[in-house]
């Protein structure tokens, strides 16, 4: 995971980091102050601590895994048009949790008008966006990442 502040008005390819001139780097504490997004590092690769870290939040959160999203250049035909779609920026009701389980990709938050930070999350990085924060997602040069999305409990149940 890694962070930063984005140039004000960025034109071009969106999938480049975009960062302000002079790079201005932050950590996940001023994330969270500056934009109440919460962040965890998941170890996907240890089962018996994933469930555990996974469990804790979904319990807390009243969360449940709602679905997983593939984007993917080599096997998503109309990848740009769904990309399109994703770098709208969308202010949710509800806190968005999500976990980067392979690949990277691009969140980023609108901290103040027009102006965002960019959180580049990779496999096990696992972001918490709270309801009635603006944010938009792309993905990287590599165009590739694997998204486990959690959703509300009793939304997903009716
Ligand atoms: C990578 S697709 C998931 C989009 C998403 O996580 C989100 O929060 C949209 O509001």
């Amino acid at each position: 995971m890694q962070i930063w502040y984005m140039e004000p008005y960025p034109c071009g390819d969106r999938r480049m980091p975009h960062h302000v001139f002079p790079p201005k780097v932050i950590g996940i504490d001023t994330l969270q102050s500056v934009t109440g997004v919460t962040y965890f590092k998941v170890d996907i690769d240890n089962t018996v601590a994933m469930k555990k870290r996974l469990t804790c939040i979904r319990t807390e959160r009243n969360k449940v895994p709602a679905e997983i999203v593939v984007l993917d250049s080599e096997t998503i035909p109309n990848l740009n048009a769904k990309l399109d779609d994703l770098y709208e920026p969308v202010t949710l009701d509800d806190e968005q949790v999500v976990m980067v389980t392979d690949g990277a990709m691009y969140y980023d938050i609108e901290y103040e008008d027009s102006e965002w930070i960019r959180i580049l999350v990779e496999r096990g990085d696992l972001i918490i966006i709270p309801k009635g924060v603006s944010h938009r997602c792309t993905t990287t040069p590599k165009d590739y990442a694997k998204i486990q999305r959690f959703s509300n409990r009793d939304v997903i149940q009716g």
